[in-house]
């Protein structure tokens, strides 16, 4: 099975993918691990030395070739990544991928991503918890509707990594 977890950043798509992977016994693949592994860069110096087009050029291609994986996987992918182009249309007209979005509320996305600002680019200049909480509410008001495409969500406010797989298993049962 092809699985592929999308959510705003912070949402914990790195962290449940790689647990989920472990739980049912599949290859795990970080999406924005892969990018950082093939330009030997990290995600803040690729923005920083190339730019975001650079980058939404390079998530576009890794897009393609995770799509066209024939194996079964768990792939977590960029915060961004189904929100930009055709990305989206890519990802559902694919058959053998189950979609899943890690939802979160804005209080709660904040709560994590003052704590962790410092990888993500697109959110470390906002000092101000205020700041950034505007930026999340406005951002995800953009983006959530494209997330909510896929074809599973999943309410991850308050709950436990282990609840969270517990009922990704059970809608793909
Ligand atoms: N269910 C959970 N309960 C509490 N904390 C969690 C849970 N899931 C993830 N976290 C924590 O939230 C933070 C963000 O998670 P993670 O890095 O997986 O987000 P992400 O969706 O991959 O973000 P990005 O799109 O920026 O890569 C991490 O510190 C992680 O440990
Ligand atoms: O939400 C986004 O646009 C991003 C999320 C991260 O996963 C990284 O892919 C990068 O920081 C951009
Ligand atoms: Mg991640």
């Amino acid at each position: 099975m092809k699985i592929f977890l999308l959510g705003y950043m912070g949402s914990g798509k790195s962290f449940i993918g790689k647990r989920l992977a472990e739980r049912i016994g599949q290859e795990f693949i970080d999406f924005d691990e892969e990018i950082e592994k093939r330009e030997k860069s990290t995600i803040s110096d690729i923005f920083q030395q190339k730019g975001e087009i650079y980058f939404r050029k390079l998530e576009l291609k890794v897009l393609k070739e995770m799509i066209a994986l024939e194996k079964s996987v768990v792939v977590s992918l960029g915060g961004g990544t189904p929100c930009y182009g055709d990305n989206m249309e890519l990802i559902k007209a694919a058959e053998d991928i189950e979609s899943i979005y890690l939802k979160l509320n804005i209080e709660n996305l904040t709560n994590r991503l003052e704590k962790e600002k410092e990888k993500r680019p697109l959110i470390s200049h906002l000092k101000k918890r205020e700041d950034l909480e505007d930026f999340i509410r406005k951002h995800l008001f953009e983006r959530g509707f494209v997330y909510s495409q896929s074809q599973h969500i999943i309410n991850c406010d308050s709950k436990t990594a282990e609840e969270i797989i517990n009922e990704i298993e059970d809608r793909l049962k």
